[in-house]
């Protein structure tokens, strides 16, 4: 019973499949961005570094010009101006100011009086003024970031950015004042600007100088799954196909293996959602019942009440049959154990197959059990199975085993095996249990005589009978007229029932 299906390319598979797809390359395009911001990040530091370091060139510069009080433009001022220079390659110039205009520069040297206005547009706590004006004489087109300190003026090279730019050109570069008040460069990126998607999704990262009044801010225009080449896009997108076909391919087996018959019944025994049921044992004569026979019970969502018949050989094949016969055991002594230490002649029967049989710690662990609840080990019945296909030897050698711990063994299905004589002879039994197939067909003749002659072993044997299957009045009446002290079990009497029903019934009949 599985409910494997083949693996159909139809709408809903092709569905599930660009769901798939579509949630991998999402996931792709949060990743690539989380990767790109963790660039950006490294990347930033980097210009922030730099940028110190430019700034203590700017510093240094300004301050050497202070010191060695430069205040008027000669030639040798203008020369000492240039062996200051020289020292800094991120500064392009250094010079002095007089009442807001530059008079003299390393590089231009004396100045006309026209040229070199500046503009005080934002000054430091310790004295440095950042020059505002538009007014480039260096370059119209190429902005130079000067900075002023007492006399002293210096240039920050326009190419002093231009490496660390080249490393990643799509980013936004803007190096201000903590506060921006003033910006000494900005760099804009290849996706500047860039419309819709690239702007609404820029990754922004801005990171501050703890010994300068610097600070970097980068923005990403493009990012994620966007901002990769076409050849890269198709090759995330194929890839992201590829996993979503097998994720969908994997969900689709895993689902229907976790509906399959194997799957369910392993389940459920694990959860412990298996359950017994007990079928009363009745003393023909009186119709008193003398005990009950333990049935192991399933019931599943998916595949409803199911035989155990059918699911204890499944259960064998798939391991877990082990877990079974020890729940019964333990389920059984839970339940029953209150009922039968208040009536010792109370007996109930186990079913076991060949596991219980080859393991030799069932009879100990049962026996451990029975300690535990204060239950006599002859209130409990072993039932062998007749159609049990283990040599008779290792059934004799467990049956004497449990006889000798006090269990009782019944031969269950008396009649359907193939050696029936050879089992009354070399297996040691207290009960013989015949098969409904003999009960139902009494109407045949064969089938009475064999009953007759069966009945006559049995009771010169000196064993139990127990008629299994017992269904109508008809088959009652024939039966005690045959023999009297025999007990029955049938559907005439009772069908199996859970705990709550047999107590109830067992008290009820305590009171008749
Ligand atoms: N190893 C284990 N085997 C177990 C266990 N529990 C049950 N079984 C075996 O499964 C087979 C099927 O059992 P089930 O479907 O529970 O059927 C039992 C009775 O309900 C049924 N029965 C009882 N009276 C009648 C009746 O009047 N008519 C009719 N048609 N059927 C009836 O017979 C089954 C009990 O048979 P038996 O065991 O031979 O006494 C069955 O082989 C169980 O043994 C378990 O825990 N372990």
């Amino acid at each position: 019973m599985n409910l494997h299906n083949k693996f159909k390319l139809n709408t809903p598979t092709l569905f599930r499949m660009l769901v798939a797809t579509t949630i991998l390359v999402l996931i792709a395009n949060y990743t690539i961005i989380k990767f790109q911001a963790r660039e950006q990040i490294a990347y930033i530091k980097q210009i922030l570094r730099h940028s110190e370091s430019v700034s203590t060139q700017i510093h240094e510069s300004l301050n050497r010009v202070v010191e060695a009080n430069i205040n008027n433009c000669n030639d040798s001022n203008i020369n000492r101006l240039r062996e200051i220079l020289l020292d800094y390659q991120d500064v392009i110039d250094v010079g002095i100011t007089h009442k807001g205009k530059v008079i003299c520069t390393a590089g231009w040297g004396l100045f006309d009086k026209s040229r070199g206005y500046v503009k005080e547009e934002y000054s430091t706590s310790d004295g440095y003024i950042f020059d505002g004006s538009d007014n480039n004489f260096h370059n119209k087109k190429i902005h130079v970031d000067a900075t002023i300190y007492k006399t002293a003026i210096a240039f920050t090279s326009p190419f002093a950015f231009k490496k660390i730019k080249e490393m990643y050109p799509q980013f936004d570069v803007v190096i201000s004042t903590h506060k921006g008040r003033h910006d000494f460069l900005i760099l804009p990126g290849t996706h500047h600007g860039g419309a819709g998607f690239a702007v609404n999704n820029a990754v922004h990262a801005k990171i501050c100088s703890k010994t300068f009044d610097l600070c970097v801010l980068t923005r990403n225009g493009m990012v994620g799954f966007l901002s990769l080449d076409p050849l890269h896009q198709a090759l995330v997108v194929l890839i992201c196909l590829l996993l979503g076909v097998f994720l969908s391919w994997f969900a689709y087996f895993y689902l229907n293996s976790r509906k399959s018959f194997e799957y369910r019944l392993k389940k459920a025994v694990q959860d412990e959602q298996l359950y017994l049921e007990y079928q009363p044992v009745v003393r023909m004569n009186d119709e008193k019942i003398v005990g009950v026979e333990t049935l192991i019970r399933w019931q599943d969502k998916l595949y409803g009440k199911v035989s155990p018949e059918l699911f204890i050989d499944v259960a064998e094949k798939i391991g877990v049959y082990g877990q079974i016969s020890e729940f019964v055991i333990k389920r059984l002594t839970e339940e029953l154990s209150h009922y039968l230490t208040r009536n010792s002649s109370f007996t109930v029967s186990i079913n076991i197959g060949g596991y219980e049989i080859e393991h030799c710690n069932y009879i100990n662990y049962l026996y451990e059990q029975c300690i535990q609840y204060r239950i006599k080990p002859s209130q409990i019945k072993i039932e062998i199975t007749e159609r049990s296909t283990l040599p008779h030897d290792v059934i004799a050698d467990f049956s004497r085993r449990a006889r000798a711990k006090g269990f009782c063994v019944s031969i269950d299905d008396f009649g359907t095996g193939t050696a029936n004589l050879i089992w009354l002879t070399e297996i040691d039994f207290d009960e013989i249990k015949i098969d409904k197939f003999y009960v139902k067909g009494l109407q045949e003749e064969y089938k009475r005589n064999i009953l007759t002659c069966i009945s006559g072993l049995v009771i010169g044997i000196g064993a139990q009978i127990v008629f299994e299957g017992v269904e109508d009045i008809v088959e009652l009446n024939y039966l005690k007229g045959h023999n009297e002290n025999a007990y029955a079990q049938g559907w005439f009497f009772y069908k199996s029932m859970n705990i709550d029903e047999l107590c109830q019934k067992l008290n009820a009949a305590s009171h008749d």
